[in-house]
């Protein structure tokens, strides 16, 4: 059954000042994911969020894309690297090894409460609803074993996926189904100093895994999660594996453009599934926000100063159409761990 909102949140039925909550965001590295950061504020903004937006920037960012993110009104904030224990580990993909610093935000405790967005996802309709959601759990939406990226997990490999547990059944002498999982790239938390230190001391001793930080939080936070529906961190390959759980994609309120090759900012369509139409229209979407230059911050809101060049330039985000972002270069990723 797909999971439905606790009713404090449809009703907004608790308020906290507005300074003790914010989106948060992570960036690395010098290449192309400020576009997607740059995008995801310029879709806060259409959505009319009452909250800012962090960035929680590592030291490779280069002034150049900080100065794009402020210019758009983001926060940044620099965070350092975590790396997982030594291990042979294959990630499902090598630069999974960087999302380990995403731990960081938990020490943003000037927050009550933060909803995270991976950098690849964009907003459609206000979700500042979710900030009401009860203390105490970690709210995001259940992910999807269904493709090649989980094909190391014993899920993948008999079929069954938590998104329709009635298709393939978990073989009962394999004991009970694995605990929900959830994906990483959308959740509500509470920052806290004691969850923070007790995330970077469990880390040290737990060997790194195919889903990097995203199995270690799942782990760590397995008792306090709650799922929340798809609607809020549509991952992609839900529209062709689980139809039937994806609502009206005109009402689709975050989508994730985490299945392979739908990064709008690098989409081609030649990959698997990214000629679809539904797939072109919500690649279409997302440069409609990234293109609107009344999305701006300076368009909505006069704070940046006349003659501040730094910043007006970095304002002036480079245009792009969808063939246009075919010939961005891949961006260079940490190539391997060390010790934390
Ligand atoms: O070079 C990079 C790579 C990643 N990122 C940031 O890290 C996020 C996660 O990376 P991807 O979006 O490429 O990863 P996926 O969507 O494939 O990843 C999923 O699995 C990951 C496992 O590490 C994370 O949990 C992530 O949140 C989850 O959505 C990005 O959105 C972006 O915010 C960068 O800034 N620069
Ligand atoms: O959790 C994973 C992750 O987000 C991958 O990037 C995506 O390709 C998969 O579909 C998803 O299950």
């Amino acid at each position: 059954m797909a999971p439905e909102l606790p009713e404090n949140v449809l009703t907004g039925a608790t308020a906290a000042a507005s300074s003790e909550r914010a989106y948060v965001t992570f960036l690395a590295g010098n290449g192309d994911y400020v576009k997607g950061v740059a995008g995801l504020a310029k879709g806060l903004r259409k959505v009319s969020t009452a909250y800012p937006l962090v960035v929680a920037v590592l030291p490779d960012v280069p002034e150049e894309h900080r100065q794009i993110l402020k210019a758009q009104g983001c926060i940044i904030r620099e965070i350092e690297p975590i790396y997982p224990p030594e291990n042979q580990i294959q990630f499902a993909m090598a630069y999974y090894v960087i999302n380990y610093s995403k731990l960081r935000i938990w020490n943003f405790v000037e927050y009550k409460k933060m909803i995270y967005l991976d950098g690849d996802i964009q907003v459609y309709e206000n979700i500042d609803h979710l900030f009401e959601a009860e203390d105490g759990h970690l709210y995001a939406v259940m992910d999807c074993f269904c493709e090649k990226t989980w094909s190391h997990s014993p899920q993948y490999k008999i079929g069954y996926c938590q998104q329709c547990p009635d298709r393939v059944k978990w073989p009962a002498a394999s004991g009970p189904p694995p605990p929900l999982y959830f994906n990483a790239g959308m959740f509500v938390f509470e920052p806290s100093q004691e969850t923070y230190h007790s995330l970077l001391q469990t880390l040290r001793i737990t060997s790194p895994t195919p889903f990097a930080e995203q199995d270690f939080l799942n782990m760590f936070f397995g008792n306090v999660y709650k799922p929340i529906p798809p609607t809020y961190n549509l991952v992609l390959a839900m529209l062709w594996r689980h139809p039937e759980n994806v609502c009206d994609l005109r009402n689709v309120k975050v989508v994730h453009y985490c299945a392979a090759g739908s990064k709008p900012w690098r989409y081609t369509g030649q990959e698997a599934n990214m000629e679809r139409d539904d797939i072109k229209m919500l690649v279409g979407k997302w440069w409609d926000i990234y293109n609107d230059t009344s999305l701006d911050l300076k368009s909505r809101n006069d704070v940046v100063k006349e003659g501040d060049e730094a910043q007006a330039q970095a304002q002036a985000l480079p245009k792009f159409s969808i063939l246009g972002s075919m010939s961005e270069p891949n961006i260079a990723y940490v190539p391997a761990p060390s010790a934390a």
